[in-house]
């Protein structure tokens, strides 16, 4: 966007400096609207949206600490995450600048201002949000990939590239980051995307399982092989083929599967006539392949294979302000989902989400928010409406702790979580914050 069909939003309590900007934008931008009064935010921003607020840090001349400043800008980026905040304060101080960004600010500038430095970080705001929407990823009308971080939006570049191309795409996350979600929009980039996306969590697969789900079977080819059944190589022909989990399966299957990429062919289970395949792969996983290999558990052929592009997803705790985005995402999403009125956050609410680490990134943020909007009682989400999953917390703590009686804790964790909810598995990986499969990892793990 450029600076002449800017809508700028000046808040000060200092009459001269509001007539002063007015003054100095109104020939150079679309609107300026004035307020001497942050009360009235709420109001104004409710009527109208802003590319820009410049927001003074201090009111009254009482304090100089900049907190005010601070409270309006978690403010602003709760009501409305996509407008731009610029904060000026007449007291130079590093550390308060450091916070200001920290917290989601655009920028930061001291009084008095130059005002052709002024107009110039107007500018490149503006460019910046520009390049933001451009590379936001809509996977279809009900779905959005979310996120305008930096980390998020080399993503969403590799992506577009990689997407209309062929390349066998291999994605790499922690749990919860949005792999899943990353497969599924390359899959509705690219030139396929009218043909299926088949998604086989292979990491769940037994040995025998995974040759007859995948490669299909003929008809008495084992006990239960009443008919001919296709597998999903061939189920996803002309399309995708995604594979998650693919750190987890074994040097046995990983040969198998190598076979078949490397000759695009399969062989259903009974049968001897082996049928072409037309597929893109693309895999997923949340361990490292290089140590997998390096420890002699996966194969280096298979990750050239399967891994001709690599995408990273980062954990959540690195895309900074994309952690306001998703809450107000997923607030309106469950509001909508469970028929309740709009919420606004609390500043209290957004600040115990900020000191929270999501080891269980979206995922853990989405079941926090989805329980903390059905607990809410009126129509602003307070701190104490949101509660972390147990077992993340424990995970987190594994981080920090690395005591050996961890193992224990996340197994009682399970066993309670489970029998509360009398023995339904999904439920239980829901409360948990973990998905199905990684409870049945869980459970394998334990003997449960
Ligand atoms: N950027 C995002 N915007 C909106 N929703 C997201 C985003 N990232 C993840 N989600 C949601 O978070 C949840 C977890 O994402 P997803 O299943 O894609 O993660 P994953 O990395 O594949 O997890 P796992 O490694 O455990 O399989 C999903 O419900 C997904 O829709």
């Amino acid at each position: 966007m450029q600076l002449k069909d800017a809508h700028i939003l000046v808040i000060d309590d200092d009459e001269d400096v509001l007539t002063a900007l007015r003054l100095l934008l109104k020939p150079q931008v679309k609107q300026v609207v004035v307020e001497k009064n942050p009360n009235a935010l709420q109001g104004i921003l409710s009527k109208q949206d802003f590319d820009v607020v410049i927001l003074d840090m201090n009111y009254n001349g009482l304090v100089n600490t900049g907190n005010e400043g601070i409270f309006w800008l978690n403010k602003i980026k709760s009501w409305k995450p996509a407008t731009a905040v610029m904060l000026i304060t007449a007291y130079g101080d590093i550390d308060l600048a450091i916070r200001s960004l920290k917290e989601g600010a655009s920028d930061f500038l001291v009084k008095p201002w130059k005002n052709e430095k002024l107009l110039e970080s107007i500018a490149e705001i503006l460019a910046k949000k520009k390049k933001a929407g451009a590379q936001k990823i809509k996977l279809d009308s009900e779905t959005q990939i979310i996120g305008d971080s930096e980390p998020m939006q080399e993503v969403f570049v590799k992506l577009k590239k990689v997407a209309p191309t062929d390349a066998n795409v291999l994605v790499l996350g922690e749990n919860g980051t949005g792999k899943d979600l990353i497969a599924r929009s390359i899959h509705e980039n690219s030139l396929r995307k009218n043909k299926p996306f088949v998604k086989v969590d292979v990491g769940a697969l037994t040995e025998s399982l995974f040759e007859s789900e995948l490669f299909g079977y003929k008809k008495g080819a084992f006990t239960d092989a009443r008919e001919d059944r296709k597998g999903r190589f061939e189920a996803a022909d002309g399309g995708t083929l995604f594979l998650d989990e693919i750190g987890n399966i074994s040097l046995r299957q990983q040969a198998r599967l190598l076979t078949v990429l490397q000759n695009r062919q399969v062989t259903p289970l009974g049968s001897n006539e082996p049928v072409n395949i037309d597929i893109r792969l693309i895999c997923a996983t949340n361990l490292s392949l290089k140590d997998l290999a390096d420890e002699g558990k996966f194969r280096k052929d298979l990750i050239y294979r399967i891994n001709t592009v690599d995408l990273m997803i980062p954990p959540l705790r690195d895309r900074g302000t994309d952690l306001s985005l998703l809450a107000q995402y997923f607030v309106k999403l469950y509001a909508e989902k469970y028929g309740k009125q709009a919420f606004s956050l609390d500043p209290g609410f957004i600040k115990k989400l900020k000191e929270h680490a999501f080891p269980g990134n979206v995922r853990e943020l989405q079941y926090a928010l989805e329980r903390a909007v059905i607990m809410a009682e009126g129509s602003i989400l307070v701190a104490e409406d949101l509660a972390f999953s147990p077992i993340e917390q424990q995970t987190e703590t594994e981080h920090k702790l690395k005591t050996t009686n961890l193992d224990a804790v996340e197994k009682n964790t399970i066993l309670r979580v489970i029998e509360k909810n009398k023995g339904n598995i999904s439920k239980s990986a829901k409360e948990l914050g973990i998905t199905r499969t990684a409870l049945y990892r869980r459970l394998n793990k334990y003997d449960l």
